[in-house]
């Protein structure tokens, strides 16, 4: 993952001071894009070892349509929950329960498994998260918008658009605001996941992934340790193994997935802005 590491050095070097919602402060950058081949390997991280079990875990959890976080087998996401564990309506409500005015509601993730089966060349191939009826209050804390019924957090990742050429499955995810030392490792492996699933279940091999960021940041409190992530080369890219091809996309279960090869450097760790 150089490309990773080349976007460190680029926010270090060309990134301005910036104050943000959470108030720790960032360097940021506006406006980048990078693109991994998904046939030369995994896009996870070898400069540092990423919890790939925590990976998977968010994805099925976002596809399961919970938005509770004791439906969650990791501790991401424990900062922005309620008492009860909820966040409001936040990307699996999104995703696969959208509501409609006449009280029904869409799954966004059936429509393109159709699409991606029936009509590939299709260029509406996508699904988003940005349900503008739901967005939080910036001014009100996390748990304050979700009892209101809102988003504790917007989606960052808030775009996934799909195009099918050579029968290759090529995906660009659009992140508006990336925290790049936490955020991105999850988001950038997470997207991967999306290309093998939906290549598997839509009999199509898997192509080139596009992560397209808005608002690039480092947290001011992170860049000791990006420093010593980028003193670190980077090693050979994993190899995902999907051990079985289950019945549909929701059927993925922890287990069926399989790293091959991933040697990485170890953990650093640092503290999430809230
Ligand atoms: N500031 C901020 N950055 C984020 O990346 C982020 C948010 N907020 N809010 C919502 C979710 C939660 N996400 C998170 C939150 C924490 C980690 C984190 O602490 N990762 C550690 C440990 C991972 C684990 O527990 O398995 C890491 O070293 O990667 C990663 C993503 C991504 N999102
Ligand atoms: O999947 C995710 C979720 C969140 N983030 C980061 C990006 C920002 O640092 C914060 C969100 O704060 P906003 O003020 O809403 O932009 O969380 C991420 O990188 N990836």
């Amino acid at each position: 993952m150089k490309k990773y590491q080349d976007l460190l050095r680029d926010v270090l070097e060309n990134g301005t001071k910036k104050d943000d919602r959470t108030g720790t402060g960032t360097i940021s950058v506006f406006g980048r894009q990078f693109r991994c081949d998904l046939n030369e390997g995994f896009p996870l991280l070898t400069t540092k070892k990423v919890h790939f079990k925590s990976v998977v875990n968010e994805l099925l959890w976002f596809l399961s349509g919970s938005t509770n976080i004791n439906d969650l087998e990791a501790t991401i996401w424990d900062e922005w929950a309620l008492e009860d564990g909820e966040l409001g309506p936040v990307y699996g409500k999104q995703w696969t329960a959208w509501e409609t005015k006449d009280g029904k509601t869409i799954n966004q993730i059936d429509y393109v498994v159709d699409l991606l089966k029936n009509n590939p060349t299709s260029r509406r191939i996508l699904f988003h998260g940005w349900n503008v009826e739901y967005l939080p209050d910036e001014k009100l804390s996390p748990q304050e918008n979700a009892r209101q019924g809102k988003m504790a957090l917007p989606p960052c990742h808030l775009l996934y658009q799909f195009q099918v050429m050579d029968n290759k499955l090529n995906l660009m995810c659009t992140i508006r605001s990336n925290d790049l030392f936490l955020g991105n490792p999850f988001n950038t492996a997470q997207a991967a996941l999306w290309v093998h699933m939906l290549a598997q279940q839509c009999d199509l091999e898997v192509g080139e992934l596009i992560m397209s960021i808005g608002d690039a940041h480092i947290y001011s409190n992170h860049i000791d340790q990006v420093k010593e992530q980028l003193s670190r080369d980077p090693r050979a890219l994993p190899k995902l193994k999907l051990k079985r091809k289950p019945a549909s996309i929701y059927d993925y279960k922890l287990e069926d997935f399989e790293l091959e090869g991933y040697e990485p450097h170890p953990p650093i760790k640092a503290p999430v802005a809230i």
